[in-house]
Parts: structure tokens; sequence; C-alpha cells
């Protein structure tokens, strides 16, 4: 390693990564240290404008061990995890060398180096949103920038598979599937994209954070109960999955929405039917989840096709995929009728993301939301009950982009200078 300046060197990479939410789900390991799955899963890449990590990751002689900041706080890096993912990037990392700087760093080099890292979710962290898919896969892109990883996306997955399971499929944009694999060492555990975000983008998500004061089983112990207790488990990663796999890539190949949409509802109901068989049950919806359920079920039937599927992760939070902007703001009308704002909150703050389908959907203030009238599916007026403030906010996203790195020095994270937080 050296600097012809004989100085100290700070070298610094910058890289975007998006969330992902699974239409398959991942649920069960067959080995908890190298975090290989039951079966394979499928998912969509959310779009990084609304849902993303920004990771700066940098490295300098000066440093004297491996730190990281995450959303402004120093927090401890010695989760094995996070160690696991350092040290196969590590194994991987190649020469690098920064003329301008007059920096060279030599493979060997990289095994005495310490490296800073400072990141960012533009969403909430550890409220149901996948941050843990979202900011594992950013740390794994861009320490291998930094490091001059030459592995190719896939492997790539596999090392962020090792931080956490769902973090493999943030590595794609678009339709991704992450495939189990058979070897006992988790070479082949990989993901792969069957499609990019421009292949399908009339799809339209929106997003209800659902207010949840219970505290929830984290994703990682639920499915280790799962596998320990249930026996529906079993037939699931066996026989329904890999059906619904091959299903769901047909569906995603040919636009099926139809298809898609029933194979995203049934497979997010059967996972929580596996929760719930689970001893003792892990219940990770709740009543206004069930709601949104009978709310999309019953519009779906009334138009006699579904315009809307649904899918809920370890958390009571609704990921709504709609077919188009026309269903994505008649949706957002129904989910509006019932779920209306408090009264003190600002429209701005209760619907974030793409604001255009607010526009489709005729809203412009929260008098128009009062105004709305119940769907044409209801039929009584007993389904007509509102639950204001059970929904905390709504984000309207989409299908997006996969990692990418942040050239404008402008979005760094970390102080060129001194290598710590800007
Ligand atoms: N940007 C990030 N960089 C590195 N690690 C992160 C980042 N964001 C989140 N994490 C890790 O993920 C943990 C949160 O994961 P957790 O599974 O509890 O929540 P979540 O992923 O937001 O929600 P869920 O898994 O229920 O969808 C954090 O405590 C942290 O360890
Ligand atoms: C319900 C899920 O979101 C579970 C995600 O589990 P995690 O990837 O968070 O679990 P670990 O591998 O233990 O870190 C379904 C999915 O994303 O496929």
């Amino acid at each position: 390693m050296a600097a012809q300046s004989g100085k100290s060197w700070v070298l610094a990479v910058t890289a975007q990564t998006p969330t992902n939410i699974a239409v398959i789900k991942y649920w069960g390991k067959r080995d908890e240290e190298l975090i290989l799955p039951i079966n394979d899963s499928i998912s969509v890449t959310l779009d990084p404008d609304h849902l993303c990590t920004t990771t700066s990751v940098a490295v300098s002689p000066a440093f004297t061990h491996d730190r990281m900041w995450l959303n402004g706080k120093e927090v401890s890096l010695s989760g094995g995890r996070y160690q696991n993912c350092l040290r196969e990037l590590r194994s991987r990392a190649s020469d690098v060398e920064d003329e301008q700087k007059g920096v060279k760093i030599t493979k060997k080099d990289w095994e005495k180096l310490h490296v800073h890292i400072v990141s960012y979710n533009n969403f909430p962290t550890a409220a149901g949103l996948a941050s843990s898919a979202a900011g594992l896969a950013c740390l794994v892109f861009s320490l291998a920038k930094l490091m001059n990883v030459k592995d190719d996306h896939s492997r790539l997955s596999a090392i962020a598979r090792q931080g956490s399971g769902s973090a493999c499929r943030s590595l794609y944009g678009g339709f991704v599937k992450w495939i189990m694999g058979k070897e006992e060492n988790g070479s082949d555990s990989i993901a792969v994209q069957l499609a990019d975000e421009k292949h399908w983008d009339d799809l339209v998500i929106i997003i209800a954070v659902v207010s949840s004061r219970q505290k929830e089983t984290s994703s990682t112990s639920g499915m280790r109960e799962t596998v320990e207790t249930s026996m529906l488990i079993e037939h699931r990663a066996k026989e329904v999955v890999p059906k619904r796999i091959v299903k769901m890539e047909e569906a995603i190949e040919n636009r099926d929405f139809p298809a898609f949409a029933r194979l995203t509802c049934a497979d997010s109901n059967q996972f929580h039917a596996v929760c719930l068989d689970t001893s003792p049950p892990i219940f990770y919806m709740n009543d206004t989840s069930h709601r949104i359920i009978s709310c999309v079920e019953k519009w779906n039937r009334f138009e006699g096709t579904p315009q809307v599927a649904y899918t809920f992760d370890a958390g009571p939070n609704a990921v709504l995929i709609s077919h188009n902007r026309k269903a994505a703001a008649l949706l957002l009308q129904r989910l509006l009728f019932y779920f209306p704002p408090q009264a003190d909150a600002d429209l701005n703050s209760y619907v974030i993301g793409d604001k255009t389908i607010l526009q489709d959907a005729g809203i412009q203030n929260v008098k128009d939301i009062e105004a709305l009238t119940p769907p044409p599916e209801i039929k009584d007026n007993t389904q007509t009950q509102k639950y204001t403030g059970d929904v905390s906010y709504f984000i309207c996203t989409r299908p997006g982009r996969g990692p990418v790195v942040l050239t404008d020095e402008s979005r760094s994270l970390i102080n060129p200078e001194t290598g710590l937080p800007k």
C-alpha cells in the first residue's frame, strides 16, 4: 500500500440499493449459519426513489478498526452476520489503484486495512419495511466496489445472503428469484434476475404502513420456530412452493396480472398460515391488515378479475400491487375511504412517494377524502365503518432498479478528509 505524497489518504465509494417485497415467500432455513433457505422465493424490487439505502464506505491506513454508523448513530459490527460478509468480501478483494490520490492497494493489503461504513435508510428502519434487505445488500455492494471484488451480482448476492436472506434479492432490479440451491456450502444459493423493471412497468405499488404497538417476533427467530414446530411448513416447501415458482415465473414473463395476483395473495396467506401453525403461534397481521385483505378481496370479486394483489411480510404492513395506474387510483380511494387520516393530519405526509396517484384519485386535500363515497361493492351500511388513524401513512411506489454507484461526491455520507460521517 502506497501513497506518493507519504501522507494518509481516504478512498471512498457510495452506493444506493433498493428494498424488495417477496411475492413467493422465503420462510425457513436449512442452514442457519450460511442462511440457506428451504425453498426458492421470488420478489419485486421497489423503486429506490421511495425506499432505499444509501451507503458510503471508505478505507484508509489511518483507520484502526472496522466501524459502522447507521442513520447517524455508531452501531456495532461485531455480529456474526456482518463479520461473515466482511470476511467473504476481503477474501475476494483485488488490487486497487487511484492515480489521482497516488494510492495503490494490493490484494494482500485488504487483510490488514480497516473500513468505515456510513449508511442511511430513507424510510423507517426495523419497521417491517425490509430495511435489513436494502441495508445488507448495500453494504455488500458498496464494499465490493471499494475492494474491486470482480464477482458478478449473482455471486455478490451469495455474500449479501449471509447478512440477511432476503438481502440477496436486492442485488437486482425488477423481478428476482432466489434459487435455494443444493450445495452444502451455499455456493449455488444465489439470486438471479427474472426480468428487469421495464418489463412490466404498468404495476403500481401502494404500501399501507399500519400502526402497531405490539412487539413482533423477528423473521429470524420466527422462521426457526416454524421449522421446528410446524407440520405444514414441510408440505409448503416441498409440494406447494416449487409449483408456485413455475407458475409465478410464467405470470411475470407473460405479464399475466390475474395469475400474478392470485399466486401473490395465496402465497402471503399461506405464509401467515404456517406462522399460525407454529407453536406458540406467531401473529404478524393485525385487525387492520385483515380489513385491508377483506377490502381487496371484495373489490376483486366484484370486478370479476383481480385488480390488486396484497402481500404481507413479518408484520402488519400491507403491500398492495395494482394492475395499472387506474386500478391504483381506485385502490387509493378505497383505502382513504376506510382509513382516513386523523383530523390534524397533513395529506402531504399521509400519502408519500409518487403523489401523482393521489392526483389521479382526484384527491387534493383532506376535504376530498371526507367526500369519498362508499365503494360500489359495498352492499350494506355495516361495511362503511371508518378506521381513522389505523394506518400511519401510505407510500405510493413502483417496481424499481437494482443497486447503483453514486459518483457525485456531494452524495457521499463520508467526509473525504477524515473518513468519518459528514
Ligand atoms: N442501512 C443498513 N445498513 C446495515 N444494516 C442495516 C441497515 N438497515 C438495517 N440494517 C440492519 O437490519 C436491522 C433491522 O432488521 P429487521 O429485520 O429488524 O427490520 P426490517 O428489515 O426493517 O423489517 P422486516 O425484516 O420485518 O421487514 C437493523 O437493526 C440493522 O442491523
Ligand atoms: C417474511 C419475509 O420477509 C422473511 C424475510 O426474512 P429475513 O431475510 O429478514 O430473515 P433472515 O434471513 O433471518 O435475515 C419473506 C421474504 O422476504 O421472502
